[in-house]
Protein backbone atom coordinates (compact mmCIF):
# COMPACT_ATOMS: atom_id res chain seq x y z
CA UNK A 1 0.00 0.00 0.00
CA UNK A 2 1.47 3.06 -0.67
CA UNK A 3 1.13 6.00 1.67
CA UNK A 4 1.72 9.46 1.82
CA UNK A 5 5.80 10.80 1.35
CA UNK A 6 4.70 12.97 4.43
CA UNK A 7 3.17 10.90 6.73
CA UNK A 8 6.23 7.95 5.67
CA UNK A 9 8.72 10.47 6.95
CA UNK A 10 7.17 11.28 9.94
CA UNK A 11 6.46 8.00 11.05
CA UNK A 12 10.50 6.76 10.85
CA UNK A 13 11.01 9.99 12.72
CA UNK A 14 8.32 8.31 15.32
CA UNK A 15 9.08 4.47 15.59
CA UNK A 16 12.85 4.83 14.86
CA UNK A 17 13.63 0.94 14.34
CA UNK A 18 10.35 -0.01 14.72
CA UNK A 19 9.42 1.29 11.10
CA UNK A 20 9.56 -1.45 9.19
CA UNK A 21 7.62 -3.95 11.54
CA UNK A 22 5.02 -1.34 11.31
CA UNK A 23 4.87 -0.51 7.30
CA UNK A 24 4.96 -4.36 6.47
CA UNK A 25 1.39 -4.05 8.78
CA UNK A 26 -0.37 -2.72 5.74
CA UNK A 27 0.48 -6.07 3.78
CA UNK A 28 -1.54 -7.88 6.32
CA UNK A 29 -6.06 -7.92 6.22
CA UNK A 30 -7.93 -5.27 8.37
CA UNK A 31 -9.54 -6.71 11.78
CA UNK A 32 -13.06 -7.00 12.14
CA UNK A 33 -15.04 -6.72 15.68
CA UNK A 34 -18.35 -7.20 17.00
CA UNK A 35 -19.16 -5.62 20.33
CA UNK A 36 -21.71 -7.55 22.95
CA UNK A 37 -24.39 -5.15 23.88
CA UNK A 38 -24.17 -6.39 27.85
CA UNK A 39 -27.11 -4.04 28.84
CA UNK A 40 -29.15 -6.84 26.46
CA UNK A 41 -26.98 -10.06 26.87
CA UNK A 42 -24.73 -11.69 29.54
CA UNK A 43 -21.22 -12.03 27.60
CA UNK A 44 -21.40 -15.69 28.17
CA UNK A 45 -24.59 -16.22 26.84
CA UNK A 46 -23.95 -14.37 23.91
CA UNK A 47 -21.32 -16.86 23.16
CA UNK A 48 -23.94 -19.53 23.25
CA UNK A 49 -26.05 -18.39 20.80
CA UNK A 50 -23.50 -16.30 18.35
CA UNK A 51 -24.43 -17.80 14.93
CA UNK A 52 -20.70 -17.29 13.70
CA UNK A 53 -17.13 -18.08 14.85
CA UNK A 54 -16.03 -15.36 16.76
CA UNK A 55 -12.71 -15.10 18.98
CA UNK A 56 -12.36 -12.55 21.97
CA UNK A 57 -10.27 -9.37 21.78
CA UNK A 58 -8.05 -10.11 24.05
CA UNK A 59 -8.12 -6.47 26.04
CA UNK A 60 -12.20 -5.78 25.95
CA UNK A 61 -14.16 -8.50 27.64
CA UNK A 62 -17.14 -8.15 25.89
CA UNK A 63 -14.98 -7.46 21.89
CA UNK A 64 -14.81 -10.37 19.69
CA UNK A 65 -13.19 -11.16 15.87
CA UNK A 66 -15.07 -12.25 13.27
CA UNK A 67 -14.21 -12.87 9.77
CA UNK A 68 -15.63 -10.05 7.90
CA UNK A 69 -14.74 -11.71 4.86
CA UNK A 70 -17.57 -14.86 5.47
CA UNK A 71 -19.30 -13.70 7.34
CA UNK A 72 -22.20 -10.40 7.70
CA UNK A 73 -23.49 -10.26 11.02
CA UNK A 74 -25.48 -6.94 10.18
CA UNK A 75 -27.75 -9.17 8.28
CA UNK A 76 -28.98 -11.01 11.38
CA UNK A 77 -32.20 -10.61 13.26
CA UNK A 78 -29.64 -10.37 16.30
CA UNK A 79 -28.33 -7.66 15.08
CA UNK A 80 -32.21 -6.35 14.61
CA UNK A 81 -32.37 -7.22 17.84
CA UNK A 82 -29.82 -4.59 19.11
CA UNK A 83 -27.53 -7.52 20.85
CA UNK A 84 -24.21 -6.19 19.22
CA UNK A 85 -22.25 -3.43 17.17
CA UNK A 86 -19.86 -3.72 14.83
CA UNK A 87 -16.61 -1.94 16.16
CA UNK A 88 -13.19 -1.98 14.66
CA UNK A 89 -11.20 -3.70 17.98
CA UNK A 90 -8.87 -0.64 18.86
CA UNK A 91 -11.60 1.67 18.57
CA UNK A 92 -13.59 -0.39 21.50
CA UNK A 93 -10.84 0.45 23.88
CA UNK A 94 -12.11 4.20 24.83
CA UNK A 95 -15.34 3.52 25.74
CA UNK A 96 -14.50 0.55 27.79
CA UNK A 97 -11.57 2.21 29.64
CA UNK A 98 -13.61 4.86 30.61
CA UNK A 99 -15.59 2.97 34.07
CA UNK A 100 -18.87 4.41 34.38
CA UNK A 101 -20.93 3.71 37.07
CA UNK A 102 -24.96 3.16 36.07
CA UNK A 103 -26.80 6.17 37.83
CA UNK A 104 -24.09 8.98 36.73
CA UNK A 105 -24.21 12.07 34.38
CA UNK A 106 -22.23 11.04 30.67
CA UNK A 107 -21.41 13.30 28.04
CA UNK A 108 -20.22 12.02 24.77
CA UNK A 109 -19.06 15.19 23.37
CA UNK A 110 -18.17 14.07 19.42
CA UNK A 111 -20.56 10.93 19.16
CA UNK A 112 -21.68 9.81 15.99
CA UNK A 113 -22.08 7.32 14.68
CA UNK A 114 -22.55 6.54 17.86
CA UNK A 115 -19.53 3.30 19.02
CA UNK A 116 -18.51 4.54 21.75
CA UNK A 117 -21.92 6.17 23.09
CA UNK A 118 -23.78 2.67 22.51
CA UNK A 119 -21.34 1.26 24.98
CA UNK A 120 -21.40 4.18 27.30
CA UNK A 121 -24.94 4.16 27.28
CA UNK A 122 -25.00 -0.20 27.93
CA UNK A 123 -22.76 0.52 31.25
CA UNK A 124 -25.30 2.83 32.54
CA UNK A 125 -27.99 -0.28 33.02
CA UNK A 126 -31.22 2.30 32.26
CA UNK A 127 -29.97 4.60 35.18
CA UNK A 128 -28.63 8.38 35.02
CA UNK A 129 -27.86 9.98 32.03
CA UNK A 130 -25.81 9.91 28.63
CA UNK A 131 -25.95 12.64 26.37
CA UNK A 132 -24.84 11.69 23.10
CA UNK A 133 -23.98 14.54 20.77
CA UNK A 134 -22.20 15.20 17.55
CA UNK A 135 -22.03 18.70 15.76
CA UNK A 136 -22.88 16.94 12.27
CA UNK A 137 -27.09 16.83 12.60
CA UNK A 138 -27.11 13.99 9.57
CA UNK A 139 -24.51 12.13 11.49
CA UNK A 140 -26.23 12.78 14.88
CA UNK A 141 -29.38 10.83 13.04
CA UNK A 142 -27.37 7.42 12.21
CA UNK A 143 -26.05 8.47 16.36
CA UNK A 144 -29.84 8.36 17.11
CA UNK A 145 -30.70 5.33 15.25
CA UNK A 146 -27.69 3.41 16.34
CA UNK A 147 -28.62 4.31 20.39
CA UNK A 148 -32.23 2.90 19.71
CA UNK A 149 -31.48 -0.28 18.39
CA UNK A 150 -29.15 -1.01 21.18
CA UNK A 151 -31.75 0.27 23.67
CA UNK A 152 -30.56 3.00 25.52
CA UNK A 153 -33.31 5.10 26.74
CA UNK A 154 -31.52 7.36 29.36
CA UNK A 155 -30.32 9.66 27.43
CA UNK A 156 -30.77 12.81 24.94
CA UNK A 157 -29.05 13.20 21.62
CA UNK A 158 -28.02 16.75 20.54
CA UNK A 159 -26.43 18.16 17.88
CA UNK A 160 -24.47 21.48 19.10
CA UNK A 161 -20.99 23.45 19.20
CA UNK A 162 -19.78 22.09 22.02
CA UNK A 163 -19.26 25.86 22.96
CA UNK A 164 -22.82 26.28 23.10
CA UNK A 165 -23.26 23.17 25.92
CA UNK A 166 -20.81 24.48 28.15
CA UNK A 167 -23.69 27.64 29.22
CA UNK A 168 -25.60 24.88 30.17
CA UNK A 169 -23.83 22.09 31.55
CA UNK A 170 -21.33 23.78 33.81
CA UNK A 171 -19.40 21.06 35.64
CA UNK A 172 -22.47 18.89 34.93
CA UNK A 173 -20.89 15.51 34.15
CA UNK A 174 -18.72 12.31 36.55
CA UNK A 175 -17.69 11.06 33.07
CA UNK A 176 -16.52 12.71 29.36
CA UNK A 177 -15.70 10.78 26.59
CA UNK A 178 -13.67 13.03 23.48
CA UNK A 179 -13.52 10.61 20.59
CA UNK A 180 -11.95 13.72 18.83
CA UNK A 181 -12.25 14.23 15.00
CA UNK A 182 -8.81 13.59 13.50
CA UNK A 183 -6.37 13.29 10.76
CA UNK A 184 -7.39 9.61 10.80
CA UNK A 185 -3.71 7.95 10.48
CA UNK A 186 -3.99 4.96 12.54
CA UNK A 187 -7.19 4.44 10.22
CA UNK A 188 -5.29 3.84 6.55
CA UNK A 189 -5.41 -0.06 6.73
CA UNK A 190 -8.87 0.37 7.25
CA UNK A 191 -10.22 2.67 5.21
CA UNK A 192 -7.98 4.39 2.27
CA UNK A 193 -10.05 6.99 1.66
CA UNK A 194 -8.94 8.27 4.90
CA UNK A 195 -5.37 8.66 3.00
CA UNK A 196 -7.20 11.53 0.77
CA UNK A 197 -8.44 13.34 3.72
CA UNK A 198 -5.43 13.52 5.56
CA UNK A 199 -3.60 15.69 2.64
CA UNK A 200 -6.61 17.93 2.60
CA UNK A 201 -6.72 18.48 6.04
CA UNK A 202 -3.95 17.00 8.69
CA UNK A 203 -3.02 17.43 12.09
CA UNK A 204 -2.46 21.22 12.18
CA UNK A 205 -6.41 21.70 11.38
CA UNK A 206 -7.56 18.95 13.86
CA UNK A 207 -4.95 19.76 16.40
CA UNK A 208 -6.84 23.40 16.64
CA UNK A 209 -10.30 21.85 16.86
CA UNK A 210 -9.15 19.21 19.19
CA UNK A 211 -7.65 21.74 21.80
CA UNK A 212 -11.17 23.93 21.68
CA UNK A 213 -13.36 20.90 22.02
CA UNK A 214 -10.62 19.73 25.15
CA UNK A 215 -10.70 23.10 27.07
CA UNK A 216 -14.96 23.42 26.44
CA UNK A 217 -15.58 19.46 27.27
CA UNK A 218 -13.08 20.71 30.51
CA UNK A 219 -15.79 22.69 31.64
CA UNK A 220 -18.52 20.57 31.53
CA UNK A 221 -16.66 17.95 34.18
CA UNK A 222 -17.65 18.08 37.43
CA UNK A 223 -14.56 18.45 40.35
CA UNK A 224 -13.47 14.25 40.69
CA UNK A 225 -14.48 13.32 37.22
CA UNK A 226 -12.66 11.92 34.56
CA UNK A 227 -12.44 12.76 31.13
CA UNK A 228 -10.98 10.51 28.58
CA UNK A 229 -9.87 11.97 25.40
CA UNK A 230 -9.37 9.71 21.57
CA UNK A 231 -7.99 10.26 18.54
CA UNK A 232 -7.21 7.32 15.80
CA UNK A 233 -4.19 9.06 14.43
CA UNK A 234 -0.27 8.84 14.98
CA UNK A 235 0.64 12.33 15.34
CA UNK A 236 1.87 13.80 18.56
CA UNK A 237 0.80 17.09 17.78
CA UNK A 238 -2.72 15.79 18.07
CA UNK A 239 -2.45 13.13 20.88
CA UNK A 240 0.12 14.52 23.20
CA UNK A 241 0.20 18.08 22.14
CA UNK A 242 -3.69 18.49 22.50
CA UNK A 243 -3.66 16.96 25.65
CA UNK A 244 -0.47 19.19 26.96
CA UNK A 245 -2.43 22.45 26.18
CA UNK A 246 -5.10 21.50 28.45
CA UNK A 247 -2.89 20.89 31.23
CA UNK A 248 -1.53 24.26 30.35
CA UNK A 249 -4.88 25.58 30.72
CA UNK A 250 -6.26 23.95 32.98
CA UNK A 251 -3.32 22.47 35.62
CA UNK A 252 -6.20 21.11 37.98
CA UNK A 253 -6.21 18.29 35.73
CA UNK A 254 -4.08 15.19 36.32
CA UNK A 255 -3.13 12.24 34.11
CA UNK A 256 -4.42 8.76 35.05
CA UNK A 257 -3.20 5.10 34.40
CA UNK A 258 -5.18 3.71 32.15
CA UNK A 259 -5.97 -0.41 32.62
CA UNK A 260 -3.01 -1.94 31.05
CA UNK A 261 -2.77 -4.65 28.13
CA UNK A 262 0.84 -6.47 27.11
CA UNK A 263 0.11 -4.63 23.09
CA UNK A 264 -0.25 -1.13 24.50
CA UNK A 265 2.64 0.99 24.16
CA UNK A 266 3.14 4.09 26.56
CA UNK A 267 2.66 7.36 24.76
CA UNK A 268 5.62 9.73 24.78
CA UNK A 269 6.92 12.31 27.40
CA UNK A 270 9.10 14.62 24.61
CA UNK A 271 6.19 15.06 22.34
CA UNK A 272 4.41 16.60 25.73
CA UNK A 273 5.13 20.84 26.35
CA UNK A 274 4.37 20.22 30.37
CA UNK A 275 4.39 18.09 32.59
CA UNK A 276 6.43 15.20 30.21
CA UNK A 277 6.83 12.25 32.36
CA UNK A 278 2.98 12.00 32.83
CA UNK A 279 2.66 10.88 29.37
CA UNK A 280 3.65 7.80 29.93
CA UNK A 281 0.71 7.31 31.59
CA UNK A 282 -1.40 7.68 28.42
CA UNK A 283 -1.63 4.81 25.68
CA UNK A 284 -0.56 4.92 21.91
CA UNK A 285 -1.69 1.04 19.93
CA UNK A 286 0.39 0.56 16.93
CA UNK A 287 -1.07 -2.38 14.47
CA UNK A 288 2.47 -3.63 14.65
CA UNK A 289 2.29 -4.30 18.73
CA UNK A 290 -1.40 -5.99 18.72
CA UNK A 291 -4.71 -6.49 16.88
CA UNK A 292 -6.32 -3.36 16.35
CA UNK A 293 -5.48 -0.11 14.50
CA UNK A 294 -3.86 2.52 15.23
CA UNK A 295 -5.21 4.68 18.62
CA UNK A 296 -4.37 7.34 21.08
CA UNK A 297 -5.74 7.64 24.47
CA UNK A 298 -5.79 9.96 27.32
CA UNK A 299 -7.34 9.68 30.77
CA UNK A 300 -7.58 12.41 32.96
CA UNK A 301 -9.14 13.64 36.72
CA UNK A 302 -10.47 17.13 37.40
CA UNK A 303 -8.75 17.79 40.79
CA UNK A 304 -10.96 19.51 43.04
CA UNK A 305 -8.32 19.50 45.97
CA UNK A 306 -10.48 17.42 48.55
CA UNK A 307 -12.15 14.42 48.95
CA UNK A 308 -13.14 14.47 44.71
CA UNK A 309 -15.02 11.11 44.74
CA UNK A 310 -17.78 12.27 47.33
CA UNK A 311 -18.70 14.92 44.82
CA UNK A 312 -19.83 13.38 42.06
CA UNK A 313 -23.28 13.27 42.14
CA UNK A 314 -25.75 10.40 41.42
CA UNK A 315 -29.12 10.69 39.22
CA UNK A 316 -31.30 8.07 41.21
CA UNK A 317 -33.58 5.72 39.03
CA UNK A 318 -37.44 6.09 39.16
CA UNK A 319 -39.02 4.58 42.11
CA UNK A 320 -42.51 4.63 41.47
CA UNK A 321 -45.37 6.03 40.18
CA UNK A 322 -46.33 9.45 41.50
CA UNK A 323 -49.90 10.94 42.29
CA UNK A 324 -50.08 12.36 38.88
CA UNK A 325 -49.86 8.98 36.96
CA UNK A 326 -53.75 9.45 36.97
CA UNK A 327 -53.72 12.82 35.05
CA UNK A 328 -52.26 10.46 31.49
CA UNK A 329 -54.23 10.00 28.82
CA UNK A 330 -56.45 6.96 29.46
CA UNK A 331 -55.29 4.80 26.51
CA UNK A 332 -51.46 5.42 27.48
CA UNK A 333 -52.07 4.33 31.36
CA UNK A 334 -53.78 1.17 29.98
CA UNK A 335 -51.17 0.42 27.82
CA UNK A 336 -48.95 1.33 30.68
CA UNK A 337 -50.52 -1.23 32.79
CA UNK A 338 -48.98 -3.93 30.26
CA UNK A 339 -45.74 -3.01 30.80
CA UNK A 340 -44.06 -4.51 34.21
CA UNK A 341 -41.70 -1.62 34.60
CA UNK A 342 -42.17 0.86 37.97
CA UNK A 343 -42.55 4.12 36.02
CA UNK A 344 -42.23 7.84 37.47
CA UNK A 345 -45.26 9.40 36.45
CA UNK A 346 -43.71 12.72 37.11
CA UNK A 347 -41.06 12.09 34.61
CA UNK A 348 -43.63 11.76 31.66
CA UNK A 349 -43.13 14.59 29.10
CA UNK A 350 -45.90 15.01 26.24
CA UNK A 351 -44.49 17.29 23.40
CA UNK A 352 -46.89 17.72 20.13
CA UNK A 353 -48.72 14.33 20.95
CA UNK A 354 -45.54 12.03 21.11
CA UNK A 355 -44.65 10.91 24.80
CA UNK A 356 -41.37 11.11 26.47
CA UNK A 357 -40.27 9.78 29.41
CA UNK A 358 -37.43 11.80 30.72
CA UNK A 359 -33.91 11.46 32.58
CA UNK A 360 -34.39 13.43 36.54
CA UNK A 361 -32.63 15.86 37.00
CA UNK A 362 -31.66 17.98 33.81
CA UNK A 363 -31.24 21.68 32.99
CA UNK A 364 -33.51 23.71 30.81
CA UNK A 365 -32.43 23.00 27.64
CA UNK A 366 -34.41 26.00 25.93
CA UNK A 367 -32.16 27.14 23.05
CA UNK A 368 -30.52 23.50 22.18
CA UNK A 369 -30.84 21.72 19.19
CA UNK A 370 -31.39 17.80 19.64
CA UNK A 371 -32.58 15.00 18.28
CA UNK A 372 -34.26 13.18 21.08
CA UNK A 373 -34.94 14.00 24.86
CA UNK A 374 -35.42 11.11 26.91
CA UNK A 375 -36.96 7.49 25.78
CA UNK A 376 -39.77 7.98 23.00
CA UNK A 377 -42.40 5.89 24.63
CA UNK A 378 -44.81 6.29 21.34
CA UNK A 379 -47.39 7.89 19.84
CA UNK A 380 -51.11 9.60 20.70
CA UNK A 381 -52.70 9.38 17.40
CA UNK A 382 -56.42 10.88 17.83
CA UNK A 383 -56.26 9.68 21.85
CA UNK A 384 -55.21 6.08 20.91
CA UNK A 385 -51.83 5.49 22.38
CA UNK A 386 -49.06 3.97 19.94
CA UNK A 387 -45.92 2.33 21.32
CA UNK A 388 -42.59 3.52 19.80
CA UNK A 389 -40.03 1.35 18.29
CA UNK A 390 -37.80 2.59 20.96
CA UNK A 391 -39.43 1.68 23.66
CA UNK A 392 -39.90 -1.88 22.11
CA UNK A 393 -35.85 -2.02 21.82
CA UNK A 394 -35.84 -0.70 25.63
CA UNK A 395 -37.69 -2.93 27.10
CA UNK A 396 -36.63 -6.95 28.43
CA UNK A 397 -39.06 -9.63 27.21
CA UNK A 398 -40.16 -10.07 30.79
CA UNK A 399 -41.22 -6.62 30.79
CA UNK A 400 -44.26 -6.80 28.49
CA UNK A 401 -47.52 -8.44 29.23
CA UNK A 402 -48.33 -9.65 25.32
CA UNK A 403 -45.28 -11.50 23.93
CA UNK A 404 -44.85 -13.14 20.51
CA UNK A 405 -41.45 -15.24 20.95
CA UNK A 406 -40.74 -17.17 17.37
CA UNK A 407 -37.26 -19.47 17.40
CA UNK A 408 -34.61 -17.87 15.15
CA UNK A 409 -35.52 -20.68 12.70
CA UNK A 410 -38.87 -19.35 11.94
CA UNK A 411 -39.46 -17.67 8.59
CA UNK A 412 -41.97 -15.36 10.50
CA UNK A 413 -38.63 -13.58 11.95
CA UNK A 414 -37.42 -11.93 8.84
CA UNK A 415 -41.17 -11.72 7.68
CA UNK A 416 -41.44 -9.40 10.46
CA UNK A 417 -38.42 -7.48 9.75
CA UNK A 418 -39.16 -7.39 6.39
CA UNK A 419 -42.72 -5.41 7.33
CA UNK A 420 -45.07 -8.35 6.46
CA UNK A 421 -48.04 -9.42 8.22
CA UNK A 422 -47.74 -12.17 10.44
CA UNK A 423 -50.00 -15.00 11.38
CA UNK A 424 -49.86 -16.63 14.58
CA UNK A 425 -53.05 -18.79 14.22
CA UNK A 426 -50.95 -22.31 14.64
CA UNK A 427 -49.20 -20.73 18.48
CA UNK A 428 -51.22 -21.85 21.79
CA UNK A 429 -50.73 -18.66 24.09
CA UNK A 430 -51.68 -15.18 22.24
CA UNK A 431 -55.51 -14.71 21.99
CA UNK A 432 -56.49 -11.45 23.26
CA UNK A 433 -56.51 -8.17 20.63
CA UNK A 434 -53.70 -5.49 21.18
CA UNK A 435 -49.80 -4.42 21.09
CA UNK A 436 -47.86 -7.16 20.64
CA UNK A 437 -44.29 -7.50 21.43
CA UNK A 438 -42.60 -9.58 18.90
CA UNK A 439 -39.16 -11.13 20.34
CA UNK A 440 -36.13 -13.38 18.29
CA UNK A 441 -35.38 -16.09 20.91
CA UNK A 442 -36.60 -14.13 23.93
CA UNK A 443 -34.38 -10.76 22.39
CA UNK A 444 -37.29 -7.95 21.59
CA UNK A 445 -37.58 -6.70 18.16
CA UNK A 446 -40.26 -4.76 17.48
CA UNK A 447 -44.09 -4.14 18.36
CA UNK A 448 -47.27 -5.45 16.53
CA UNK A 449 -50.84 -5.26 16.45
CA UNK A 450 -52.86 -8.66 17.10
CA UNK A 451 -56.96 -9.20 16.14
CA UNK A 452 -58.19 -12.53 15.27
CA UNK A 453 -54.37 -14.01 15.02
CA UNK A 454 -53.54 -11.89 13.01
CA UNK A 455 -50.64 -9.30 13.06
CA UNK A 456 -50.88 -6.35 11.75
CA UNK A 457 -47.12 -4.99 11.34
CA UNK A 458 -45.54 -2.38 13.27
CA UNK A 459 -41.62 -2.53 12.38
CA UNK A 460 -40.47 1.21 12.36
CA UNK A 461 -40.30 0.76 8.72
CA UNK A 462 -37.00 3.04 7.93
CA UNK A 463 -35.38 -0.34 10.01
CA UNK A 464 -37.02 -2.85 7.76
CA UNK A 465 -34.67 -5.48 6.30
CA UNK A 466 -34.15 -5.27 2.56
CA UNK A 467 -34.10 -8.11 0.38
CA UNK A 468 -30.51 -7.98 -1.56
C1 LIG B 1 -13.97 10.17 15.39
S1 LIG B 1 -15.56 10.68 14.99
C2 LIG B 1 -16.51 10.06 16.32
C3 LIG B 1 -16.79 8.59 16.26
C4 LIG B 1 -17.71 8.13 17.36
N1 LIG B 1 -17.23 8.50 18.66
C5 LIG B 1 -17.90 6.63 17.32
O1 LIG B 1 -17.25 5.93 18.08
O2 LIG B 1 -18.74 6.16 16.53
C6 LIG B 1 -15.55 12.38 15.31
C7 LIG B 1 -16.90 13.06 15.26
O3 LIG B 1 -16.72 14.39 15.69
C8 LIG B 1 -17.70 15.19 15.07
N2 LIG B 1 -17.24 16.59 15.24
C9 LIG B 1 -16.41 17.32 14.47
N3 LIG B 1 -16.24 18.54 15.00
C10 LIG B 1 -16.98 18.59 16.14
C11 LIG B 1 -17.22 19.57 17.13
N4 LIG B 1 -16.66 20.77 17.06
N5 LIG B 1 -18.06 19.26 18.13
C12 LIG B 1 -18.65 18.05 18.22
N6 LIG B 1 -18.45 17.08 17.31
C13 LIG B 1 -17.63 17.34 16.29
C14 LIG B 1 -17.75 14.66 13.66
O4 LIG B 1 -18.99 14.95 13.04
C15 LIG B 1 -17.54 13.15 13.88
O5 LIG B 1 -18.78 12.48 13.90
Amino acid sequence: MELPKAFEEKMKTLLGEEFDAYTACYEEPRYYGLRVNTSKISVEEFQKICPFSITPVPWIENGFYYDGEKESPARHPYYYAGLYYLQEPSAMTPANRLDITPGERVLDVCAAPGGKATELGAKLQGEGVLIANDISNSRAKGLLKNLELFGIGNMLVLSEEPGKLMDYFPEYFDKILIDAPCSGEGMFRKDKKMMKAWEEHGPEFFSKLQRSILTQAAAMLKPGGMLLYSTCTFDPLENEGSVSRLLEQYPEFELQEIRPYEGFREGRPEYASIRQEEFRKTVRIFPHHMKGEGHYLALLKKGNGEGSETQTSRIHPAKGRSASYEKLPEDLRNFLQLVHRPFDAGRFDIRKDRVYYMPEGLPDLTGIRFLRSGLLIGELKKGRFEPSQALAMNLKKEEYENILDFPLSDERVIKYLKGETILTDDLTGPKEKGWYLVCVDGYPLGFGKLSQGTLKNKYLPGWRWMSS
